[in-house]
């Protein structure tokens, strides 16, 4: 939940060199896009065993399964456009989860908590106070109800934490409050434990994700840095004399804030502060295990000043404070110390003895919750979708009296909203893809099995998420204004649960790494291989997903051809056309870097100047390449009856998102005439009247249960009237005569 970069802790930027000296192999490159199968079976030759298991999962989940634990759909007004569709939707439900134990887990968990009175939802929102209560306490309810079994506990890295993961999402969608306080409190803290600190923190990590014994908090922003994590001031002083670190806060500056779970609750929180050792000298932000909290009293403990930050504009379960450190005193061996330790004489020592496993657990500890992040984005998106289309598709306005058209049959609504249900779908299977390989290459790094070229995967993995979470965060953002707007003044209702999914998704594009400046280190990955092809070199993509780079100069040859619409609604166009606009923009923004930097300017200016209509753009147009280079893998793995729609789907949000940079294909050259965009549009336009027939049950397969998406306005029966009509009569106090009318009265005499 927090900004975590690289540069934030230098020991990561120091494994990374040294493990750089270890890593000698170099993979053959391949291009991605012919042809999608080829492009696996090319990929890295090192990765095979992961993709071979992969390939196996994928081939055998689509066996028929009894999927009867999905609740049927009542009949009712949606039925008009549902018995159009040309496909099942449990069916693509599934392959949406790519797994069915992990979907049954997750329905489990969903009617587990739905008949648990801690989990009703509420009329009218809380006092802010109110709501951190009942969010500590239905996160005590998760814990106990153990959905993470000893079983799934004791299990490979990879089945874990794609459980933990689904567990995540599942209880996001629900509650989404809980599950940040989960994220932080117990995923994230343990996480770093496990990938920062050694043997002698073990404890802290079983008593957290296992025992779930603490609720701890992850402080690293203070009150005048946060991006820039470098210059943070809170010092760790080793005192040799008692055998401990001294923390400090300088002044209020330096107080640690936003740090969700310490405002009332937290026991423990993972510090990142400076580290200085007797003789003085400065080593760099580096993490350590602080106590806060008295468990059995909650208590703060005397040397600290701890507070909560008060009312926030979503997650208010969410108990965000700030901390501030008095010569505050903690055991010398709560620094975590897998990089880096201090002797009890107060020596500085890097201990290197796993360069794979450190660096396998950076790669976890950077991604991990930014993968986190993507996924609650789909699910926050699902949930949008499903209700504007459900009301589209029941909602009638102008027409015949008897006869009025639904929303869903005008061409500007299904422009408005179809482009997103096609994003949903598309960062459901990318991240399903792309999680995968994450979890494979992290296991395998972990378990020490070695992954060549572990260097750059780590460097190309960091670049994809960083552009990632920002495109999925801002676009379920736009989707939720647009979802909003095209349910009318009823999308106002906060029972129509809109406003909810959008206050409390809004965040996630600033934590983990604001969005602007996370995606800056994206660009600067890129940059790095477009300069290694003009010096030469080989890109350094294990992934394959810039191997295409090599041949730029042919790509930029390319121009627009297509006489039709047929011929744009194809994933080979889509992605070529995404292959040129690339290169085109590494293109443009590298020249505009080494003017401002032929000026004298620094890497850091440079940079700077060169962001906006550029560098910016660049990471926007690789991060929606990825989403569709990685759908298409998974898409071409699912059963026959769900192809037809998946590539219409794929195809829309390919062409929907290119409409978006007609600007640099014209700017560019790829096409001279108004041929480009008049064909570009007339698609998307014809792309969106086939799936109307579809469109509502793509939303049933999105969208989780009625109580969890709890929208007035999008329950699946689609009897809209009678249960907006429910919430207005059932609405506390709704007839009463206002319990402030003599004010009124008085006021008139
Ligand atoms: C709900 C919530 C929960 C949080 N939880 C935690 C937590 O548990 N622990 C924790 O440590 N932190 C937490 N944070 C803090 C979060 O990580 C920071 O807010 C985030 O890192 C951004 O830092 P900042 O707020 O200081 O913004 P700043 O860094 O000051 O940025 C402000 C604006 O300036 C822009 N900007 C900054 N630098 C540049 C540049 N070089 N070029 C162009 N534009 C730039 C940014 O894009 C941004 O729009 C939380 C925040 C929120 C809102």
């Amino acid at each position: 939940m927090l900004l975590l970069l690289p540069e934030a802790i230098g020991a990561f930027t120091f494994v990374e060199d040294v493990w750089r000296e270890f890593s000698t192999f170099r993979s053959p490159r391949h291009d991605c896009q012919s042809d999608q199968s080829t492009y696996w079976r090319h990929r890295d030759r090192k990765c095979s065993v992961i993709i071979s298991v992969y390939k196996f999962s994928l081939n055998s989940r689509f066996a028929m399964e009894d999927l009867s634990f999905i609740p049927n759909m009542l009949n009712g007004p949606l039925d008009v456009y549902r018995n159009t569709s040309s496909f099942d939707w449990k069916r693509l439900k599934l392959a949406l989860e790519g797994d069915f134990q992990l979907l049954r887990l997750k329905y489990k968990i969903w009617e587990t908590l739905e008949n648990d009175p801690l989990f009703a939802h509420n009329i009218v929102t809380p006092p802010v106070e109110e709501q951190k209560r009942i969010t500590q306490m239905q996160l005590q309810k998760i814990n106990q109800y153990k959905f993470l079994t000893d079983e799934i506990f004791n299990a490979g890295y990879k089945k874990r934490t794609r459980t933990l993961m689904t567990i995540n999402e599942a209880v996001q969608s629900l509650a989404p409050s809980v599950s940040v306080k989960m994220a932080i409190g117990i995923y994230l803290f343990s996480n770093a434990i496990l990938s920062l600190g050694t043997e002698r923190h073990r404890q802290f990590y079983e008593a957290t994700i296992k025992d779930r014994k603490y609720v701890a908090s992850f402080a690293l922003t203070e009150i005048a840095h946060g991006s820039d994590a470098k210059l943070m001031r809170t010092t760790s002083t080793y005192d040799p004399n008692t055998k401990e670190f001294v923390i400090h806060t300088p002044d209020f500056e330096a107080a640690k804030c936003w740090v969700g779970n310490l405002g009332r609750t937290c026991t423990h929180t993972l510090l990142f502060a400076q580290l200085i050792t007797p003789d003085g000298k400065n080593h760099g932000l580096h993490g350590f295990l602080v106590p806060i909290r008295d468990p059995h009293t909650l208590e703060v403990y005397p040397g600290l000043i701890v507070g909560d930050m008060g009312e926030k504009i979503g997650v208010n379960g969410i108990d965000n404070g700030f901390i501030m450190f008095n010569k505050y005193r903690i055991p010398r061996v709560n620094l975590l110390n897998r990089t880096a330790d201090v002797t009890e004489e107060g020596v500085y020592e890097s201990s290197f003895s796993e360069p794979s496993r450190i660096l396998g657990a950076a790669l976890e500890n950077l991604s991990a919750g930014r993968i986190g992040i993507m996924q609650e984005s789909c699910h926050s998106i699902s949930s949008l979708v499903a209700i504007a289309i459900r009301y589209a598709a029941t909602r009638k306005q102008f027409g015949e009296r008897q006869n009025e058209t639904a929303l869903i049959e005008y061409e500007l609504h299904q422009w408005r909203l179809f482009g997103y249900v096609a994003a949903a779908v598309v960062f459901r299977f990318y991240l399903q893809n792309f999680a995968n390989v994450y979890l494979q290459i992290v296991e395998k790094s972990n378990s020490g099995d070695g992954v060549d070229n572990l260097t750059e995967a780590v460097s190309e993995i960091h670049a994809m998420v960083s552009c990632s979470k920002p495109l999925l965060t801002w676009t379920v953002l736009e989707a939720a204004q647009q979802c909003r707007e095209a349910c009318g003044g009823h999308g106002y209702l906060k029972v129509a649960n809109i406003g909810d999914i959008r206050s409390n998704h809004e965040p996630t594009v600033t934590y983990e790494g604001d969005n602007n400046v996370l995606s800056q280190q994206t660009g600067n990955w890129l940059l790095k291989q477009y300069e290694a092809v003009l010096n030469g070199h080989d890109v350094d993509s294990p992934l394959g997903t810039v191997t295409f780079l090599k041949d730029f100069k042919a790509i930029l040859n390319g121009t627009f051809t297509c006489k039709t619409t047929d011929e744009m609604k194809n994933p080979k166009f889509i992605l070529s056309t995404y292959k040129w606009l690339l290169c085109w923009l590494i293109k443009y923004t590298h020249e505009k870097n080494e003017a401002e930097l032929a000026k004298g300017l620094t890497k850091m200016q440079a940079r700077s100047r060169s962001q906006v209509y550029r560098w910016r753009n660049l990471t926007k147009v690789y991060a929606e390449y990825l989403a569709l280079v990685f759908c298409l893998e998974s898409i071409e793995k699912t059963e026959a009856q769900l192809l037809p729609v998946l590539n219409k789907l794929f195809c829309l949000y390919g062409l929907w998102s290119l409409d978006k940079h007609l600007v640099e294909m014209y700017q560019g050259g790829f096409s001279k005439g108004e041929e480009l965009a008049r064909l570009l549009r007339a698609a998307i336009l014809e792309m969106c009247a086939d799936l109307k027939t579809e469109v509502v049950s793509v939303v049933d397969a999105l969208a989780p249960t009625d109580f969890v998406l709890n929208s007035v306005l999008g329950k699946s029966d689609g009897n809209l009237y009678q249960h907006l009509q429910k919430a207005f009569f059932s609405h506390p106090g709704a007839f009463e005569r206002a319990s402030w009318w003599r004010d009124v009265v008085k006021s008139k005499l």
